[in-house]
């Protein structure tokens, strides 16, 4: 019998997934496992796929061939979204909707209450807390839209973090965003991941999240090139992605 202390199920597990956007595998046999408490990065050139296996992770894109689990559970059939908050690439945090920043924290409480119910206290102080994390406390009944891309990508994090999810998954969460909220941010994740929060992370430049980095793994066209110790890939993703074979990590 498996030892479940020595095999816990994975918090993410990505088995020979293949993804097709209009037409093209985006994606090709990408098989990943990320153990509770793990802090990956995805790291990557333009093009090569990190955004679409961060999508289909949390379930906005369909597998064209193989799955995705959380927690032991295939994404279709996955309900308990609150255990994950999630930062998509920079978007508009509106989404075309006129919404305050206060509104658009709270939606990351949607999934543990009832649409258009008025928050619970609890619910209140823990937006007000996501907020002061960010600081942006001071901009809580301004609408969105007025903010700046950095203000708003900040706002997408305070709403990631609300719910106190056990699983972040990050797709360049602080582009844009100034090195003084970096820091923030980075401090923010650190208290989540001591709790034993696990994370994913697509990042060009990690900046202040760099220390917490236990693992990365390189995309190229679609595939895996590299998983292992941040370090060599860090050195070498973007530079010369076929010149450290004789590094452990690199895949063939
Ligand atoms: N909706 C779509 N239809 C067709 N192709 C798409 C679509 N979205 C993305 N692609 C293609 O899929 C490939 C991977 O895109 P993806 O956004 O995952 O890359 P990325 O590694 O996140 O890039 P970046 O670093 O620029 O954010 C690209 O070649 C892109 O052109």
């Amino acid at each position: 019998m498996t030892d479940p202390a020595q095999h816990p199920t994975p918090a993410v597990q990505v088995t020979d997934l293949s993804v097709d956007l209009g037409g093209r595998l985006v994606l090709r046999g990408v098989d990943l496992r990320i153990r509770s408490g793990e802090v990956v990065a995805v790291l990557g050139t333009n093009g090569s796929g990190k955004s679409t296996l961060i999508r289909t992770i949390v379930g906005l894109l369909p597998a064209f061939r193989g799955e995705v689990r959380l927690f032991g559970q295939p994404v279709p059939r996955f309900r308990q979204w609150q255990r994950v908050g999630y930062v998509p690439q920079r978007i508009t945090a509106a989404g075309g909707v006129p919404a305050t920043v206060q509104e658009v924290v709270s939606s990351g409480l949607l999934s543990r209450r009832r649409l258009f119910r008025p928050l619970k206290a609890a619910d209140r102080q823990a937006v007000e807390h996501a907020l002061e994390l960010v600081d942006m406390a001071d901009r809580r009944k301004d609408g969105v839209a007025e903010l700046s891309g950095g203000q708003q990508q900040r706002v997408l994090i305070a709403r990631a973090l609300v719910s106190d999810p056990d699983l972040l998954i990050l797709d360049e969460p602080t582009a844009g965003v100034d090195l003084a909220s970096q820091a923030i941010f980075a401090d923010a994740i650190r208290e989540r991941v001591a709790g034993g929060s696990t994370v994913v992370m697509v990042s060009h430049d990690l900046g202040p999240m760099d220390a917490l980095i236990d693992r990365s793994v390189v995309l190229r066209r679609g595939r895996i090139v590299y998983d292992g110790p941040p370090h060599a890939s860090q050195t070498h993703a973007h530079v010369h992605p076929h010149s450290a074979d004789d590094e452990p990590g690199w895949l063939s």
